[in-house]
């Protein structure tokens, strides 16, 4: 939904040791994904877990607009009966994806190839994030795409209606511009080959083989080398979401920082291409234990206990971005608290997020009294130790859902209160955080200016 409502500060205190179980929910990107590929399937896929964020939301609004029929039966419990790919019939309204990029971006792929026009649109945030990212490859395969200057939202996009398969080299760190290419060669006839020099997650590799498409992954000099045959006949699936390892994040890191706390979550994925924050926490010296590892839904899972621990600074290599490119702006706060200095290198992606995540921690931390330095493609932060970060400041959030949830987390560990001028972004990926973190013990409250 793009109509944002009055904005509503929010503010974290000091806390007390935060102690209990955290339940995480459903992953944002498997959420979205199950909702697109049931979509394109032929018959009924159960999903249970999904995330009920805004994003997602606006994912089941669009593939209803697009002709499948999305039914939530109970909380996180949802059908959707698909019309196979190439089923998509034409919206009659502009698709609105309100805060996502995976939403628009994935959807597009998946639209692209069918011989139908929609015109999508976001929120303020959205529709100054770049498109062309997605449209220069959708060209290949026969695609056209008319947008404001720079590839900007509104878009309309014409499918092809004579469409080629592609072979597209992602030129950035991307799942979004892989995934997109990969769900417009659903409707190509003959193979689309995807090369990622980096690898990014890999969700939708897994859940189109898990629909039935052919897909193979191989490992090459030149990357990795993602090729799917098209026009598969895909069958609808029972999926089970995992817990949100970018969402797990926020508790953990807060966790980390409140003296004495210790806490338990459980069910987080650990699918490879995402874990990059605990490692690079345990890097840290985090008192951070992966319990009980095991397999729900086809991707690994493990209940991580963590507690307090004075944390040291590290430097996080660029080739983890990947892995954890969501998680930079809680990891800068945390690295705010830790004693010594944190180097966040290889990270200019985190600038054409929700906000620019670089220049939006760098002054959020800065306003609380913390030193940074920023570069083009990184983050420098000069951590002050546990209990020494002054706070007391509001924060620009932009209406970024990741850099809301950061400082409400940096808020329960600072000597003065840390305020975020508008907290409800947080509903696109995480609207259970304001009552999760109340069960731990944590003091955020709803301020009015
Ligand atoms: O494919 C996905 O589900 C996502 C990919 C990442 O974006 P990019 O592909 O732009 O890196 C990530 O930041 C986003 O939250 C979710
Ligand atoms: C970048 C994010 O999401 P999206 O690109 O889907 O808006 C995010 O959730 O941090």
């Amino acid at each position: 939904m793009s109509g944002h409502g009055p904005a509503i500060p929010m503010t974290a205190r000091k806390s007390v040791a935060l102690r209990g179980v955290a339940e995480i929910p459903g992953d944002k990107s498997i959420s979205h994904r199950a909702l697109i590929l049931g979509a394109l399937s032929v018959g009924e896929t159960h999903v249970t877990g999904l995330l009920e964020g805004q994003d997602v939301l606006d994912t089941a609004t669009a593939m209803r607009a697009f002709g499948a029929e999305v039914i939530q039966n109970g909380p996180g419990d949802w059908t959707v009966h698909g019309v196979g790919v190439g089923g998509f019939r034409e919206p009659d309204c502009v698709i609105d994806c309100g805060n996502s990029g995976t939403g628009v971006r994935l959807i597009m792929g998946a639209m692209a190839t069918t011989d139908i026009t929609a015109t999508f649109t976001g929120d303020a945030s959205l529709n100054k994030r770049p498109m062309g990212r997605i449209t220069d490859p959708l060209a290949q395969f026969g695609a056209q795409a008319f947008g404001r200057k720079g590839g900007r939202l509104p878009m309309t996009v014409i499918g092809a209606p004579d469409p080629v398969p592609a072979r597209y080299k992602v030129p950035m760190p991307s799942a979004q511009v892989k995934s997109a290419v990969l769900l417009a060669g659903l409707n190509a006839p003959g193979q689309t080959v995807v090369i990622e020099s980096e690898p990014t997650r890999d969700h939708s590799e897994r859940m189109l083989r898990g629909f039935g498409a052919e897909i193979t992954v191989a490992d090459t000099d030149e990357g990795r080398v993602i090729t799917l045959t098209g026009q598969p006949e895909l069958r609808g699936q029972s999926v089970t979401v995992p817990r949100d390892p970018s969402s797990a994040a926020f508790p953990v890191c807060a966790a980390l920082m409140v003296p004495d706390s210790d806490i338990l979550v459980p069910g987080v994925s650990q699918n490879p291409t995402r874990n990059g924050i605990f490692i690079t926490l345990q890097e840290m010296g985090a008192d951070l234990v992966m319990e009980n590892p095991r397999e729900e839904g086809g991707e690994p899972v493990a209940d991580l206990r963590v507690r307090f621990s004075a944390l040291k600074g590290v430097e996080v290599p660029p080739e983890r971005a990947a892995s954890m490119i969501d998680e930079y702006p809680v990891l800068s706060a945390l690295a705010a608290t830790a004693e010594g200095v944190t180097i966040m290198r290889g990270v200019k992606e985190l600038r054409v997020k929700e906000s620019d995540r670089l220049d939006a921690m760098a002054r959020g931390l800065e306003a609380c009294g913390v030193r940074v330095e920023e570069t083009e493609d990184s983050l420098t932060v000069y951590g002050m130790g546990t209990g020494s970060v002054p706070g007391g400041a509001t924060v620009q959030t932009h209406l970024d859902h990741r850099i809301a949830m950061s400082f409400l987390c940096l808020g329960l560990a600072t000597q003065k209160p840390v305020t975020v001028d508008d907290g409800t972004p947080i509903a696109t990926s995480f609207p259970a955080f304001e009552g999760l973190m109340a069960d731990l013990g944590a003091q955020i409250t709803r301020s009015n200016r």
